[in-house]
């Protein structure tokens, strides 16, 4: 099975119309890429198109369809929905969500299972937690905090031992760092679950953080998907008016 996986099949596709809040959203988009983005103004529905994929938002309408076997997540015409626990998938959301009297080490390593040792102590290393990882999470501080999350995820999608591949779904995980620190660390975890061919959608505001990235970007505004496609090509007006201001 694994032999079959690689980062440029059709990893995800999805088509759902759903209404929350005062938002009518209504996307479809389709994943062949290592690492897709989300981009778009607060409000315009990217939080809840990655809580549907994770199985936490059931659509009003549509159907999720996950890998090269084209595993069927959510099809509200079949009336099927894959429970969030059953899917290959793991996320790290906005606000962490840790045991807080355990350790970073027993947070990050909840997510990957036994035999997943080595990769637990990999994972502390890329997201630079091995200092911290004997403090109880409840120590930290929110920054920190957000940083254990993002890993929790990152080493239970790598040590997912289920048919396919795990996706990993990661809601802004960057927007706790800065300057150099975010730079290195998102390039050193693009290139890190690209060799572990572990796809990626993330959510970012930040036109740098995704022309760094080299990632697919799905720009959405209001509910829609108004482009997708390289970020040269669909963020290039953003990062002209960015340099234009800091010009000024
Ligand atoms: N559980 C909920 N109940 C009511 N309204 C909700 C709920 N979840 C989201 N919304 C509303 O749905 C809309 C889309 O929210 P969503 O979090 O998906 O947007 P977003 O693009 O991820 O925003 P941000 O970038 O600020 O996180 C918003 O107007 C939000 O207030």
């Amino acid at each position: 099975m694994e032999g079959r996986w690689t980062l440029s099949d059709n990893l995800l596709a999805v088509k759902m119309a759903h209404r929350v809040g005062g938002l009518r959203l209504d996307v479809s988009f389709a994943l062949t890429r290592p690492w897709t983005v989300l981009f778009g103004p607060s409000g315009s529905g990217k939080t809840t198109v990655l809580r549907a994929i994770a199985g936490f938002v059931r659509p009003d309408a549509g159907r999720i369809v996950y890998g090269p076997m084209e595993r069927v997540l959510v099809s509200t015409e079949e009336r099927a929905f894959v429970p969030a626990h059953l899917r290959p998938v793991r996320s790290a959301a906005q606000a962490a969500r840790l045991f807080p009297h355990r350790t970073v080490r027993e947070n990050v390593g909840y997510g990957v299972g036994l035999g997943g040792g080595q990769v637990l102590e990999d994972v502390l290393a890329l997201m630079r937690l091995t200092t911290l990882a004997d403090r109880r999470t409840e120590e930290l501080s929110g920054g920190e905090r957000q940083r254990v999350s993002v890993a929790r995820a990152v080493a239970a999608a790598v040590g997912y031992d289920g048919v396919d591949k795990a996706m990993l779904l990661l809601d802004e995980p960057f927007a706790w760092l800065d300057g150099v620190l975010r730079d290195e660390l998102a390039v050193a975890l693009r290139d890190w679950l690209g060799k572990w061919k572990v796809p990626v959608l993330s959510v970012s505001h930040d036109v740098g953080e995704c022309y760094l990235l080299g990632a697919e970007v799905v720009r959405m505004a209001e509910g829609q998907v108004m482009e997708q496609g390289a970020v040269e090509v669909v963020l290039m007006e953003e990062r002209r008016r960015l340099m234009e201001r800091l010009r000024e």
